[in-house]
């Protein structure tokens, strides 16, 4: 298939209302996936995320020996033998996080060497840490320039009683370990190190998860987690949707003056990024100061909507999101001046926003590099609603998590002028 080179978002002049349903979540079904793939038996995931990331997940697990079908476009059938085979070449993970994360830790649970990679945005975010962590216990692992590929040689069994891990960096490598912990064989202390950590909810939602397939896991500090040697059982498993994708949809709401109906209130979201919801809800008067380190992933999509505030916004906490699917505080401050010079700009670790109400209405053409980031891409879609001229470069990129969402949009009244 060819991919479209770029996008221009037509403002619909009007408030976007109806009903839009955001994808199953990508967080939650990438682990549901590896939970289900580790336990012995058919488990079924419905609501869950088809795109690139759980593809790649998916065809992984696959390629270790588990079967899984895919009766409909939101349904995952997995059948596991309760462990993971060496597979017969290296695992391709494109730029999946959690995909190359959760499974750098899981192959410490196969006999035989597990080779896991992703493209080349992958293959310059660290993952060092994790190594690390995993070497600690004896594991034979080894990335040579602390990013994928990564090379396990796994015997399937691995000795622990405390693994310490520092989840500054990505809060992916506790939760790849919290996962592995489950496979061994006495139970484990996971605790948490250095200064300060990425979203915890994204903990939760691993330690949800491995409780729904049968894991018996327990938070005994504020920084440990007590995993006990269980295994994984199959189970029937719903997925809730992806709250990062709602995102877009509550802004495109506030930033159109419509009514659009996700079908799932926002208050019932157990995924980090819902506290987004509140935060947008203040449009256009954001905080001066919004600290983004428990709702990274909203980031993108509060700057952008920080653009058409009465008042500047500083976002604060975010400094991991330069090692995202991209440099996300560099994209965002560079896609933002492009579309006035002056409208961002970065104070070490912070993005600065320079709100500017009279954006609305104008003609302000300004191409919009994604990075090959569906977030960016996804993020700056929002500025098109109201600024006329806006095009996304690479906007098939949205195909990571949120494979629908030019046609979500449309489907909302959003028009395109395809410029291939
Ligand atoms: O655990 C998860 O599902 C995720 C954790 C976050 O990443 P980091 O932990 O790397 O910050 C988030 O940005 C990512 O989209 C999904
Ligand atoms: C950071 C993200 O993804 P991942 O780390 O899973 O690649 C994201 O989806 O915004």
């Amino acid at each position: 298939m060819t991919r479209t080179a770029k996008l221009t978002i037509i403002p619909p002049g009007k408030p976007l209302s109806g009903r839009a349903m955001p994808p199953g979540s990508k967080s939650i079904t990438n682990r549901a996936l590896l939970l289900a793939g580790l336990a012995k038996g058919t488990s079924r995931l419905t609501g869950a995320l088809k795109s690139d990331d759980t593809r790649y997940m998916a065809e992984a697990l696959r390629a270790m020996g588990v079967t899984i079908d895919e009766p409909d476009d939101t349904t995952f059938v997995v059948t596991g033998s309760g462990r993971l085979l060496p597979p017969k070449a290296p695992l391709f993970l494109g730029n999946a996080g959690t995909a190359t994360r959760f499974l750098t830790a899981a192959a410490a649970l196969v006999d035989g060497t597990v080779i896991v990679d992703g493209d080349e945005h992958m293959r310059k975010r660290p993952i060092g840490p994790l190594v690390e962590a995993m070497r600690t216990l004896g594991i034979d692992v080894s990335a040579e320039t602390g990013c994928p590929p990564v090379t396990v040689k796994g015997t399937g069994r691995f000795q622990a009683d405390r693994i310490r891990i520092d989840g500054g960096l990505s809060s992916q490598y506790v939760s790849a370990l919290l996962m592995m912990a489950a496979g061994g064989d006495r139970p484990v202390d996971i605790e948490l190190v250095g200064e300060d950590i990425g979203a915890l909810g994204y903990i939760d939602l691993t330690t949800a998860a491995m409780k729904a397939f049968g894991a018996k896991v327990e938070k005994t500090s504020p920084v440990i987690w007590r995993v006990e040697p269980t295994g994984y059982s199959a189970a029937d498993f719903i997925v809730e949707p992806d709250a990062s994708a709602a995102t877009y949809l509550w802004a495109a709401e506030v930033l159109t003056g419509g009514a659009i109906d996700l079908g799932v209130p926002s208050d019932t979201f157990s995924q980090p990024d819902a506290r987004a919801y509140d935060v947008i809800a203040k449009f256009p008067h954001l905080p001066a100061e919004i600290d983004g380190s428990q709702m990274q992933d909203a980031v993108p999509t509060l700057a952008v909507l920080a653009a058409f505030n009465q008042t500047p916004v500083r976002f604060v906490g975010i400094a991991n999101l330069r090692v995202k699917e991209c440099d996300r505080i560099r994209a965002l401050s560079t896609g933002l001046n492009r579309i006035v010079s002056g409208l961002a700009r970065e104070e070490g670790d912070d993005l600065i926003v320079e709100s500017d109400p009279a954006l609305v209405g104008q003609h302000l053409p300004a191409e919009i590099d994604s990075f090959a980031d569906h977030r960016i891409a996804m993020s700056f879609a929002l500025a098109g609603l109201k600024i006329d001229g806006i095009t996304i470069l690479d906007p098939d990129c949205v195909g990571k998590t949120f494979p629908a969402y030019w046609r979500t949009l449309a489907a909302l009244g959003v028009t395109y002028q395809d410029n291939d």
